[in-house]
This record gives C-alpha cells, sequence and structure tokens, in this order.
C-alpha cells in the first residue's frame, strides 16, 4: 500500500479553502448506477469558514462547522451544505472576527471596546468553543453535530437547520466528551471525557446516554457517569480522541499528550493561549492502557478465550501530531509538505492484546496464547503488564488514519477487514482496506484526487463482513464536476458510481450514514 504518488500541482490546497453554504440542494451527475437499495443520508462535518473579516484561522481544526449532505433516492443523488449556526459561527459573522478562541487560534478582544471593558472580558474566563466541525452521531432519536468540548449542536439531518446547543455540564460531571462514542444495537450512546474535578482530582469519567424513552423524554436528561478512570498524573491528564468497548469491557488508552492544567485553567484566558498551546509531550510516560469492566452487575466472562484485542491507529514517538496540522503546513507547496512530513511522527497500525487472566507465578513470561497474533503481554514484577504489539501496516509518512469497520456486525468482535483514509505526508490521497488478520491491503486511489474517510454501508441481508459498500467525498480539483461523492465496493474497492456536483467540498473529518 505504500504510496508512491506525488502531487507537484498541490490540488490538496483546495480543501483548505473557505466554501459558501447552498440555498437548495443541487442534483449530482451520476456515472456508473447508484445501487437501488442504497437509499439514504451521508452527513458528514468539517470546516468551511478559514476566515472571519481580514482574521485567518490557523490550525486545521478552526474552521467554522458545515455540515454536508449526499442525499441518494432511487439510484438519484443531491448535494447539500449548511453552516451550523453556533455561537463562534453567529458571532464571527455579526462582529466580523474571530470572537471565540479556537483550537490553534486566539480569538482578540473586541477592538471597538475601550480598554477597562477590554481588560474585564479577559477575566470574564474562559469561553469554550462550540465549533462542532469533528463529527455528527444520533442520541435517541435526534442528531447532533460535535466537537470534542461540552457543548454539542442538534441539527435537523434534513435540512440541515441548527437546532439548539447543549450545554453536557449541565447533565453531566465532565468538562467535554470525544467526538467518538461508541452506539449500541438498541441506541444507547457510551461515551468517555476529562474531567477536572473539586481539589484538582482528575478523572476520565464514562458516561452512558440511554435510548429513545418511552415518554419521549430527551436521553441527555437521564445520561449518567458508569465507569471513573484514574489519571496517572496528578495536574495533568492526557488528551482523549476516543476509546474502546466490547460486550463486557471498556478500553481506555492513556497516552503520553498532555494537558498542561495549569496553562489551561489560569494563563489561557489571562495571556490569551489557544487551546494548542496547552498540550505537552510527557516523554518519561510511556502509554498506558486501562481495562474497566462495562456492566458490573451484570458481568460475564469474555468469550475471547480471555484476551481483548485492540486495534488502533497510532502516531509513533511522545509529540502530539496535531502540531502539523497547522494550514499554513498543510498548504505549502508539495516540496515543503514532505519536508515538514519527514520531522513529524511516524504512523503506524497497531495491535496490542490484553490478558484478562493474570497468575503472579507467571511472571515475566509471554500471556498472550493467540495463535494469530505476535503481540505479546508480559507480567512486570510490579503487577504491571508490558505490552509489545503487532504491526499491522506501516509505511514511512504513509498513514492509514480515520478507520472503519462494518461496525454494526463486528463492533466489539473479532473482525477482518478495516476501511481507511490513506494520508500520504497528512495529504489524504487514497482510501485503502486492511485485512487485519493477513494483512492484505486494497486500495483505490486516482489522479488528483482527495478523498476523505470512508464510510462503510452493508448490502441488506449480507452474509459476509466486506459485502457493501463504501462512501467518500472525494474532490478532484481543475474538473467541470470538482466534488463527487465517490461508492465503491467494498470487497473489491472497485468504483460502483460517482455522483459529481459542481462544488468544491471543503475537507470533512467524521459522519455517518443515515439509512
Ligand atoms: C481529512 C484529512 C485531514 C488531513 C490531515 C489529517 C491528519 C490526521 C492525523 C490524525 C488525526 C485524526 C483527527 C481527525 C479529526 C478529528 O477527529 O479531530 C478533531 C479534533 C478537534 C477539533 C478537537 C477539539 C478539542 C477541543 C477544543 C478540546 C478542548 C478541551 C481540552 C483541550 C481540555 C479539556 C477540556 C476541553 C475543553 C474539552
Ligand atoms: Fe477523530
Amino acid at each position: 500500500m505504500v504510496s508512491r504518488v506525488e502531487h507537484p500541482a498541490a490540488g490538496y490546497k483546495k480543501i483548505f479553502e473557505s466554501a459558501e453554504e447552498l440555498d437548495e440542494p443541487i442534483p449530482a451527475q451520476i456515472n456508473g448506477a447508484i445501487p437501488s437499495w442504497l437509499g439514504g443520508s451521508l452527513l458528514r462535518m468539517g470546516p468551511g469558514l478559514f476566515e472571519v473579516g481580514d482574521e485567518p484561522f490557523h490550525h486545521l481544526f478552526d474552521g467554522q462547522a458545515l455540515m454536508h449532505k449526499f442525499d441518494l433516492r432511487n439510484g438519484q443523488v443531491t448535494y447539500n451544505r449548511k453552516f451550523i449556526r453556533t455561537d463562534c459561527y453567529v458571532r464571527a459573522m455579526t462582529e466580523n472576527r474571530v470572537v471565540i478562541t479556537e483550537f490553534g487560534t486566539m480569538a482578540y478582544p473586541d477592538p471597538c471596546k475601550n480598554i477597562f471593558s477590554r481588560f474585564f472580558s479577559y477575566f470574564k474566563g474562559i469561553e469554550v468553543t462550540d465549533n462542532c466541525l469533528v463529527n455528527i452521531y444520533p442520541i435517541g432519536e435526534d442528531f447532533y453535530a460535535v466537537t470534542e468540548t461540552n457543548y454539542i449542536t442538534k441539527v435537523d439531518p434534513d435540512s440541515l437547520e441548527t437546532l439548539k446547543q447543549v450545554d453536557l455540564c449541565k447533565y453531566l460531571s465532565v468538562n467535554g466528551l470525544t467526538a467518538h462514542p461508541h452506539i449500541e444495537a438498541d441506541g444507547t450512546v457510551y461515551n468517555i471525557g476529562n474531567c477536572f474535578g473539586k481539589n484538582m482530582s482528575l478523572a476520565y469519567n464514562i458516561v452512558k446516554i440511554p435510548p429513545v424513552q418511552k415518554d419521549k423524554s430527551d436521553p441527555i436528561e437521564k445520561s449518567q457517569i458508569v465507569v471513573q478512570l484514574p489519571s496517572s498524573e496528578r495536574l495533568k491528564p492526557s488528551y482523549v480522541h476516543s476509546f474502546g468497548m466490547t460486550n463486557n469491557y471498556f478500553v481506555f488508552v492513556e497516552q503520553p499528550v498532555k494537558i498542561n492544567l495549569l496553562k489551561f485553567l489560569s494563563a489561557w484566558s489571562i495571556r490569551g493561549t489557544t487551546y494548542m498551546d496547552c498540550f505537552e509531550a510527557c516523554e518519561s510516560m510511556g502509554t498506558w492502557f486501562h481495562l474497566s469492566t462495562k456492566n458490573p452487575g451484570a458481568y460475564m466472562k469474555a468469550t475471547n478465550q480471555g484476551f481483548i484485542v485492540v486495534d488502533l491507529c497510532t502516531w509513533k514517538g511522545h509529540e502530539f501530531v496535531y502540531n502539523y496540522l497547522y494550514l499554513a503546513n498543510l498548504r505549502e507547496e508539495w516540496e515543503e509538505v514532505k519536508k515538514a512530513a519527514a520531522k513529524a511522527p511516524q504512523p503506524e497500525v497497531r495491535r496490542y492484546v490484553l490478558p484478562l487472566d493474570i497468575y503472579k507465578e507467571e511472571q515475566g513470561k509471554n500471556l498472550v496464547s493467540l495463535s494469530y497474533t505476535t503481540a505479546t503481554a508480559v507480567l512486570c514484577s510490579d503487577g504491571t503488564i508490558w505490552l509489545e504489539p503487532e504491526v499491522l501496516f506501516s509505511g514511512p509518512r504513509q498513514a492509514f488514519e480515520f478507520p472503519q469497520i462494518n461496525y454494526s456486525q463486528c463492533s466489539g468482535k473479532k473482525y477482518s477487514f478495516a476501511y481507511g483514509l490513506g494520508l500520504n505526508h497528512f495529504i489524504p490521497d487514497r482510501i485503502v482496506k486492511l485485512n487485519v488478520q493477513t494483512k492484505e491491503t486494497w486500495v483505490w486511489q486516482e489522479e488528483d484526487c482527495y478523498p476523505s474517510e470512508p464510510i462503510f454501508v452493508a448490502t441488506p441481508g449480507a452474509t459476509q463482513e466486506d459485502d457493501g459498500v463504501l462512501l467518500s467525498i472525494v474532490v478532484k480539483p481543475g474538473t467541470e464536476r470538482p466534488g463527487f461523492l465517490l461508492v465503491l465496493d467494498a470487497m473489491k474497492l472497485t468504483e460502483v458510481a460517482r455522483a459529481e456536483v459542481n462544488a468544491i467540498i471543503p475537507v470533512t473529518f467524521h459522519g455517518l450514514y443515515k439509512p
């Protein structure tokens, strides 16, 4: 899968440019045939406004949230997009400047205010962003666009209208939640977030939001913390992006990119620091896997021969990979992009195996007895277990990222196929399928094309894990219809159809298919 593709024309710059929302859906021109059973909507989130007035946003995660929708009905496709009316967007539009500090862009005080009110507005405390550009997922019968803060935004998946902002702090003791919940077949949502408690007690809280309520009340009102995991360092919690879940367990990977809380809570509002300035690498820490039972009341022994297998997309070393995602770097000419990526952490897809049955007398021995993996776990004298991974995919500066699986069939179970976005020196230029058992790979790639995270949709009644299609939004600059929805056969990774529109579609991160 190692890509030798070069991008001398630097067409990728187009996916980091502002776009206008649409008044109404536009029809797409179809090449190939969209499967007749594929009726639904692909909803995706990403940044769509990369500057306000003459103030630029600096980081990939700062542009204002734009929601995209490809609607598929009877073989026909339309495309629509709207900015979410978050507080940060509405206030930016009203004042024509960056009003709320984003991930890597600081908001300056209002230049129209006099020196005293400017001084006091600095001390008003942190105004946390509600820029929900990262993902969209269902809670009960509702849909929420999210980032990783405590603010989530209820949206209408049909009209793309913004409905309301919800502050999770009103219901739960968390400072934020990840944009990557796990959702069970009945609609129960699990997620994890940092909690900076009283007396500086730090924890990672796992949250459960129940499915649709019989009395039609909002499930968020019934949300609760189900597990609390301790932070390995007193003043510095780790940055959390996602977590793992099986039928019986939660797996949380505490990694060495830390949030410096002192900076976060004090310096930030006074000196105008951004979120990015509050992260630091902890060179001495390594990475800790935390395991907890999911439902102690209904605990059942794991069936997977007493092991939990954890497959991860990783970035090697201690440095935060987000340091390499400033827009100025991503918009460089190709030779410069390559030079910058050469210094960045290197990507690797890894498998770790956590043994569940541990006996003192086995100290120093490899506890993993699964025939199909070379990953090891050795019990140390202090009672901890040292894990070494099996590498599932590795290519220099070629990442397999934004991983997806046949979630409804395989979530938390043994599986064979992962689908991902191939990043070539951080530039998304291919879609990859990886057989995690054999390490075989398949690639879809086309000249000057910039795809997004592929979403798997199973063929109705399918019996095989990879019987279905992958949906990805692709940008091919310089053509008559430069944005298209790509439909790939998930078995062979060959093109089934594309639905093209006359619009450049800015980069999107995550999303879902709503049947
Ligand atoms: C699609 C192509 C992109 C090209 C480059 C991609 C490189 C990819 C590297 C892999 C990373 C994948 C990330 C994908 C995007 C994503 O999911 O994340 C975006 C995350 C964002 C915007 C996070 C925002 C988090 C905030 C504002 C957190 C705030 C907080 C803290 C820092 C401390 C605790 C409190 C709080 C407020 C939650
Ligand atoms: Fe993500």
